[in-house]
């Protein structure tokens, strides 16, 4: 057995092997010290024949579905190693195999996944032109392709977050050093990321000629990708995935241009510090799996086609109004399983009996929401209808063979209804009623021989028997076969009870072996609706989501957005999706309005305190445009959209300094990378740039960058610069379309009280020492830097030129001895002035010191 561990071993020497030895799956060696650590179970040792000795750690086999998770989510590969005979048949040592390789990215396993967040594997190309990329989650059959430079490929990786990235042995250190370590990997040959392999591998698998039809012909490094993907899955012997029927390209020009950092800092999906509260979770309202799933890709993926994000506001806006019909369509959505996933089990020949009820169940309910919409008065409403498939041929069959709840193991039997085959309504009659049948036997041959006290009995040696007492012996028939006598009685059978028996012993196993073959001919049929199962599922995704989208609209008073072709931006009283959800009604998001265009406009610069809500508002801005392109209503009283194309988000180093990540370099470094690729249509939001350095510097640069979005020749990138210098409150003078603005506070009686509200014009001055005053800062200090700041004002009144650099005033703590009336340090002055120290040798200095300090004396 050991012999056939270490082969097995030699051929996946990555992956932990659970080796099945009679009712237990068991580790060995190394894998098994690491399985008990991961799983809390006991590390023996046993010398296994040989000298030396074998560590050991196992589990029983019906424990796989609570240790595997385990395992996979601590980052292991792990191959299961099945008997592949029935030991009790084999000669010599069972053969055995693997049957399946679970590894972070490829697993069907419900415990490993999250109902509400796809799994994704991922395969990159480094290649010197474009890299390519391939994302797949087998458990719901979805396969994307894209190809470009390293940021597009980093920013895909952030939006999809695969649990495991594989790439080509040869690129180890470009790998690492492009994407780091964020990700758990797995390096295939370098024979596998070649185009030949990757094309013949996609085109044969899909079943076509060539790969035209999937829009990806001339994308070779995304070719070479997702051949790798499918590679990996023959390593980890996942051979059924006949869901995997599509592949499609990620097309970047469909979708807002959002990059990491601008993902990360809106905090779309993942928050930033813990306890932080991101959009997804104010938007989702879905009630099943894969609702949720899709909005997560909605919201990394916001719209730039105007025609496809009104068919989704129109939806939204028809909930909204007819709230009876959403009521309903929820009512159904919410009894529909995660059919998604469940169908690719079906594919991969892992659903189990309740599993196929539960799919039944969900194309029942979605044969009512199809009829409520296909009623409804709205076109694009509609649409949603013709695209459910209610399989209806498919429902009738699961209906009519398949128990209402039959268990999740189909070895405990009880599958299959009563009527759907003879064979099996006589085998079950004849385990149910057995012993029924056994005592009418009796009576009856009780009565036809006239032996009073006959009794029925079994014995593993002969099985049933009919036992006489030894008084009425005579009365036995000639045709009863005595098996054996006792002391006081004697045992026949009979052939009518060895027939009997012999369909009472079998009938159980019997059961079960019709049952199972009637499921899989099920499973068999259910194979067959695949695609319009995954249709249906994805339909009724997007329906879930844009039914919570007119749910939030209703609950949190949200408006339908304008989006249009041109190139304004106009945002009547608009609030925060977050933070107003996390403020009470008495003190409630004062909303703001925001307007930006090419013309007049284009850059916002906002001044005012900290902590007075400039970086709410900013976000705010982002938030409602990609939320409308989304295809949501947004929290605004109006939202007229000129479709954005790219949102570029930085905000100034200290802000993400407890990342550890945001050095001044780092801020400059995106800065850059936003400066190069902006558009007429992009949106930039640049809070507290450049204040990783000094104030002069910041300033500087700060107000390099604002003249250079201004005068930029090709594209005026609408800006919402928030600044606590309001040093850049003088650009508007000199360039048109910058505007100042302030978000409003009130002093009272030397505090502040933020009003919230953004006004016109340039703040004077930034209230941070009113900032710390709050934060409970030392008296003295706050007095001190009262006087401080004072010093600064005059300074700069006597300059009144903001471009040239001012001197710090002089620290007036110490008086200088030079300004004193003292008439010695009066003397020691005249004398120091006199002195001509060129002239002076190091003995005259010496002499003079001493001079000067008798003076003192
Ligand atoms: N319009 C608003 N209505 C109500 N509360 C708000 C509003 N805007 C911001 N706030 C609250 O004020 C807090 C501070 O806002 P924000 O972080 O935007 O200030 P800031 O001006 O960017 O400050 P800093 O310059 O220190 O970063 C927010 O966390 C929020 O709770």
């Amino acid at each position: 057995m050991m012999k056939q561990f270490n082969a097995i071993k030699a051929k996946h020497p990555t992956a932990m092997l659970l080796f099945r030895v009679g009712d237990f799956y068991e580790t060995f060696g190394d894998d098994a010290v690491t399985a008990s650590k991961i799983l809390d179970i006991v590390l023996t040792k046993r010398s296994n024949g040989s000298a030396s000795e074998t560590q050991l750690a196992g589990f029983p086999h019906h424990s796989l579905d609570t240790y595997l998770p385990k395992l996979v989510k601590a980052g292991q590969r792990v191959a299961i190693v099945d008997q592949l005979e029935d030991p009790k048949t084999a000669k010599g040592v069972v053969k055995r195999g693997i049957t399946e390789l679970v590894t972070p990215g490829v697993s069907m396993n419900d415990n490993v996944l999250s109902v509400k967040q796809n799994n994704y594997l991922a395969a990159i190309h480094i290649s010197k032109k474009e890299l390519g990329i391939s994302f797949l989650d087998i458990s719901t059959g979805e396969f994307f392709v894209a190809q470009g430079n390293q940021n597009y490929i980093d920013k895909l990786l952030q939006g999809f977050a695969p649990s495991e990235v594989l790439y080509c042995r040869n690129d180890q250190e470009h790998y690492k050093e492009l994407f780091g370590d964020t990700y758990p990997t797995f390096r295939q040959d370098d024979w596998v990321y070649t185009s030949e392999y990757g094309y013949e591998k996609l085109t044969t698998h899909f079943g076509t000629k060539n790969l035209k039809g999937f829009g990806i012909e001339n994308m070779p490094s995304a070719i070479i990708a997702a051949g790798a993907v499918l590679n990996y899955l023959e390593l980890t012997e996942h051979h059924h995935i006949d869901h995997i029927h599509h592949i499609s390209r990620i097309q970047e020009d469909k979708y807002v241009w959002l990059d990491k950092f601008t993902a990360r800092s809106l905090e779309l999906i993942f928050p930033q510090n813990d306890g932080g509260v991101p959009l997804i979770d104010i938007l989702d309202k879905c009630v099943t799996p894969m609702g949720a799933r899709l909005l997560k890709k909605w919201t990394v993926l916001p719209l730039k086609d105007l025609a496809s994000i009104n068919t989704r506001l129109n939806i939204v806006d028809f909930f909204t109004k007819d709230e009876d019909i959403a009521d309903d369509v929820l009512a159904h959505l919410r009894q529909i399983n995660d059919i998604e996933r469940l169908i690719s089990k079906v594919a991969v020949g892992r659903v189990n009996p309740r599993e196929i009820v539960y799919i039944k169940k969900a194309l029942q309910h979605a044969a009512p929401i199809k009829v409520l919409l296909s009623k409804a008065n709205d076109k694009e409403v509609k649409v949603i209808a013709d695209h459910i498939n209610t399989c209806d041929i498919l429902v009738e069959r699961i209906e009519k063979e398949m128990q209402e709840m039959p268990p999740i193991n189909p070895a405990q039997g009880n599958i299959i209804k009563e009527g759907v085959n003879a064979e099996l309504d006589e085998l079950r009659a004849i385990s149910h009623s057995g012993k029924d049948f056994l005592r009418q036997i009796q009576e009856r041959e009780s009565d036809r021989t006239g032996i009073p006290s006959l009794k029925i009995g079994y014995n593993k040696v002969f099985g049933y028997y009919l036992e006489v007492r030894n008084t009425h012996k005579d009365k036995v028939p000639a045709e009863w076969i005595r098996k054996s006598t006792l002391v006081n009685a004697e045992r026949y059978i009979t052939e009518e009870l060895k027939q009997y028996e012999e369909k009472i012993l079998t009938a159980e196993s019997q059961i079960g072996i019709i049952e199972n073959k009637l499921f899989m001919d099920l499973i068999q049929m259910a194979t067959e609706y695949i695609t319009p199962i995954q249709q249906t599922a994805a339909t009724l995704a997007k329906l879930d989501c844009l039914v919570s989208f007119s749910t939030n609209a209703i609950d949190y008073n949200y408006v339908k957005p304008i989006i249009s072709d041109d190139k304004a931006l106009d945002i009547k009283e608009g609030r925060h999706p977050v933070i107003e959800r996390q403020l009470s009604v008495d003190d409630p998001y004062i909303p703001n309005d925001v307007y930006l265009d090419n013309e007049e406009q284009q850059i916002m610069v906002i001044t005012g305190p900290n902590m007075s809500g400039k970086s709410a508002l900013l976000r705010q801005t982002a938030l409602i445009v990609l939320m409308a392109q989304m295809g949501s209503f947004v929290p605004a009283a109006a939202a007229h959209i000129g479709l954005v194309d790219k949102v570029f988000t930085r905000v100034g180093a200290s802000d993400n300094l407890s990342k550890g990540e945001s050095t001044f370099m780092v801020e400059m470094t995106e800065t850059a990378s936003i400066l190069n690729n902006i558009s007429d249509r992009s949106l930039v939001l640049m809070d507290e740039i450049g204040r990783g350095t000094s104030t002069y510097d910041g300033v500087s640069i700060a107000w390099a960058i604002v003249e250079y979005l201004h005068n930029h020749k090709k594209s005026r990138a609408k800006t919402l610069f928030a600044t606590h210098y309001h040093e850049l409150n003088e650009l508007a003078e000199d360039f048109p379309r910058i505007k100042n603005f302030s978000v409003s506070v009130k002093e009272h009686q030397k505090k502040i009280i933020f009003l919230r509200k953004l006004k016109e014009g340039g703040s004077e001055h930034s209230f941070g020492i009113h900032v710390a005053q709050l934060a409970g800062m030392p008296g003295s200090v706050v007095r001190r830097s009262e006087d401080i700041l004072e010093h600064l004002e005059q300074d700069k009144r006597k300059e009144k030129n903001t471009e040239r650099i001012k001197e710090m005033p002089k620290d007036n703590y110490q008086l200088s001895i030079f300004d004193s009336v003292d008439p010695i340090a009066k003397e020691l002055k005249e004398q120091l002035e006199q002195l001509d120290v060129n002239t002076m040798t190091p003995l005259d200095a010496m002499l003079k010191l001493n001079e000067l300090k008798k003076l003192l004396s």
